[in-house]
This record gives C-alpha cells, sequence and structure tokens, in this order.
C-alpha cells in the first residue's frame, strides 16, 4: 500500500518512521521545503538494515509524486506556541490545508485522508469540502490522542499497568473536549470505585489541558510522540482491517443529535474507513458537554464558510 504523509515536520516525520518501522506500506513523505523530506526519508531508510524493516520511505516537494496514494496524512501546518489555543491558528493553517487539498484533488483524488492540522475538526471539514472525498473516507485525529492521555494519568494516578487502561474521550480535539470518566476502566474495573471523585476531576481537567501542558514545556512547537503513535493506530487498523473501536473526528449526520459537522466521536476503523459510528449510552450531563463542544467547533467551523 502507498501512504503519503504531507508535513515533514515533528508529527510528519514521526508518523512516517513509526508506519515504516511497522511496515504499514511504502512512504512518500512530502513538504515544500526542499530537502528536508529527502533528507529525513534517506535518514529512515539507512536505520532499515540495523532495525530491519522493509518498508521504504522517499522525500519529495514535488506533489506528483501523491498520486498512487491509497492513504494521505495531512500534518502540514504550524504548532501552536504557549498562551495560543488551537483555534489561534485556524486562519493560517485553513491557508495550508486548502492549497494540500487542491494538490490531492488534483493528485489523488481517490485516497482515505486522516487529517492531523489543527483545529483539526474545523480542517477535516475544509478538507473534505475541497478534495470532495466520500465522508467516510476522511477523519481528523484528535480523541485516540488524547484518550491516550487520559489512560496515562489514569494508571501513573493507580499505579497499575497501561495496558489495562481503557478510556474514551470524545467531542471536538479542544479545551472542551469530553473525557468519560464512566466508560473508564482497569481491565473492566469501573475507575469509579477506584479512585475519588477529586482526583478523577482532577484527571479530567489534566487531560483537557495536556496538549497545552506539553507546549509549555517545548516553548516552540507541539506534541508528536503520542501524536504519531495515535495515528499509526489509526493507520494500522485500515491497512490490516483491525475494525478497532477508535474516537476520531468524523462526519456526523444525527448521531448523538449532531448534523452536519465533523466531531470526535467512537468509530469502527476497517479497510473502508469509519465503517461505523457507535452511540454510547451518555447520560444527559456527558449529551449535554458532547453537544456543547460540537457546538463550538460548528462555530468556528462556520467562520471559515466552506459550506459542503
Ligand atoms: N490533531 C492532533 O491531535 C494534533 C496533534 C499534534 C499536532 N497537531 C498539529 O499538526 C500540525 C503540525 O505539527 P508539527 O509539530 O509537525 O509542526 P512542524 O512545524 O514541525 O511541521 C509542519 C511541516 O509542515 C510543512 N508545510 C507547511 N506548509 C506546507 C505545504 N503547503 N505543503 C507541505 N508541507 C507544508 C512545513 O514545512 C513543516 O515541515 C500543527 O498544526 C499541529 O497543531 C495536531
Ligand atoms: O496541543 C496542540 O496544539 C497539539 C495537539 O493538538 C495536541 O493535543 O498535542
Amino acid at each position: 500500500m502507498k501512504i503519503a504523509v504531507i508535513g515533514a515536520g515533528f508529527v510528519g516525520a514521526t508518523t512516517a518512521q513509526r508506519l515504516v518501522e511497522r511496515n504499514l506500506g511504502d512512504l512518500v513523505l512530502y513538504d515544500i521545503v526542499e530537502g528536508l523530506p529527502q533528507g529525513k526519508a534517506l535518514d529512515m531508510m539507512e536505520s532499515a538494515p540495523i532495525w530491519g524493516f522493509e518498508s521504504r520511505v522517499v522525500g519529495s516537494n514535488d506533489p506528483k509524486d501523491l498520486s498512487g496514494s491509497e492513504i494521505i496524512i495531512i500534518t502540514s501546518g504550524i504548532a501552536r506556541q504557549p498562551g495560543m489555543s488551537r483555534d489561534d491558528l485556524l486562519e493560517r493553517n485553513a491557508g495550508i490545508v486548502a492549497s494540500v487539498a487542491d494538490q490531492i484533488r488534483q493528485h489523488a483524488s481517490q485516497a482515505m485522508v486522516i487529517v492531523v492540522t489543527n483545529p483539526v475538526d474545523v480542517l477535516t471539514h475544509l478538507a473534505a469540502v475541497k478534495i470532495g472525498t466520500r465522508k467516510e473516507r476522511i477523519f481528523g485525529l484528535g480523541g485516540i490522542l488524547d484518550a491516550g492521555r487520559f489512560r496515562h494519568f489514569i494508571a501513573s494516578e493507580l499505579g497499575v499497568a497501561h495496558a489495562d487502561v481503557d478510556a474514551m474521550v470524545l467531542g471536538g480535539h479542544g479545551d472542551d473536549m469530553v473525557p468519560l470518566p464512566r466508560f473508564a476502566t482497569v481491565n473492566g474495573v469501573s475507575i469509579e470505585t477506584l479512585l475519588p471523585a477529586e482526583t478523577i476531576q482532577k484527571l479530567v481537567a489534566r487531560t483537557r489541558e495536556g496538549g497545552a501542558e506539553i507546549v509549555r514545556y517545548l516553548k516552540k512547537g507541539s506534541a508528536y510522540y503520542a501524536p504519531s503513535a495515535a495515528i499509526a493506530q489509526m493507520v494500522e487498523s485500515v491497512v490490516r482491517d483491525q475494525k478497532r473501536l477508535l474516537p476520531c473526528s468524523v462526519w456526523c449526520s444525527g448521531q448523538y443529535g449532531i448534523t452536519g459537522q465533523f466531531v470526535g466521536l467512537p468509530v469502527i476503523l476497517g479497510r473502508s474507513g469509519v465503517e461505523r459510528i457507535v452511540e454510547l449510552p451518555l447520560n444527559a450531563a456527558e449529551l449535554k458537554e458532547l453537544q456543547r463542544s460540537s457546538a463550538h467547533v460548528a462555530a468556528t467551523t462556520a467562520k471559515l464558510q466552506i459550506g459542503g
């Protein structure tokens, strides 16, 4: 399978590394900066004999090299700095995603598309309309990363194995995302029976702030190790038709009372993309939070006047 990663920065390059190391396909790493994707791709290939993988990665500045890609991952765009929200990136990143979407439409309009660039829910909508991708074949990164953070915080608090902790985070990938403690478990045991309510609320707040916490440390950019791991999980579920149940930013047509926008919901990801949106039995408070978060995404999307 040919997979293209657009943007050879921190997220794009670490994603390419994770994908080739897992032999998930042959990659094109594309960027507008001359030499950057070529140098990173060659460096990765020189690790193949040492690390032991057979997938290949080539770097390119030519959008024609996107042709034939079955999956395209859009990571091109600027990252936030301390004090900024993801929405503050809207104007500049919408321009970048729109130009990349034009190139995808010209050279690989049939590709499945995974959008990463922030604000991701809004820019997934923009890319879907500009490329014309069928809505079940385009989705964005958010919930897997946010749930990964929540799972890590729970595992650390309880001193238990990460592998035993499951959690779900829905809504827009922004400050009002919706971590769901009622659906968080340690090997099937609800965290509500293992931790006091105040502690859970602290972990929820830290999850919502998880991206900003990393930005405060790094000062000139945002997270990429956990994001690239989350992207690789999405790609693997598609390539290997695993049908994992994962929260992704997906097109809503009435689920949870949300219509005509992208927002993070639990989905089954398989070879044909978003195969099904799973409707959890949310209580009234959880549903209200999800709808508030989706209303925020809808309002931000409206600023772009995308239509579609
Ligand atoms: N959705 C998520 O969960 C999530 C997680 C992490 C990062 N992000 C977002 O991903 C984006 C990238 O983050 P990063 O840390 O990799 O940034 P980065 O600055 O390291 O890399 C961005 C790359 O995009 C390239 N680029 C810019 N315009 C381009 C174009 N028109 N065509 C091709 N390449 C282009 C740049 O040259 C640069 O190499 C940011 O918007 C960030 O907010 C989202
Ligand atoms: O926080 C950011 O700006 C990047 C990304 O969305 C994240 O959650 O790490």
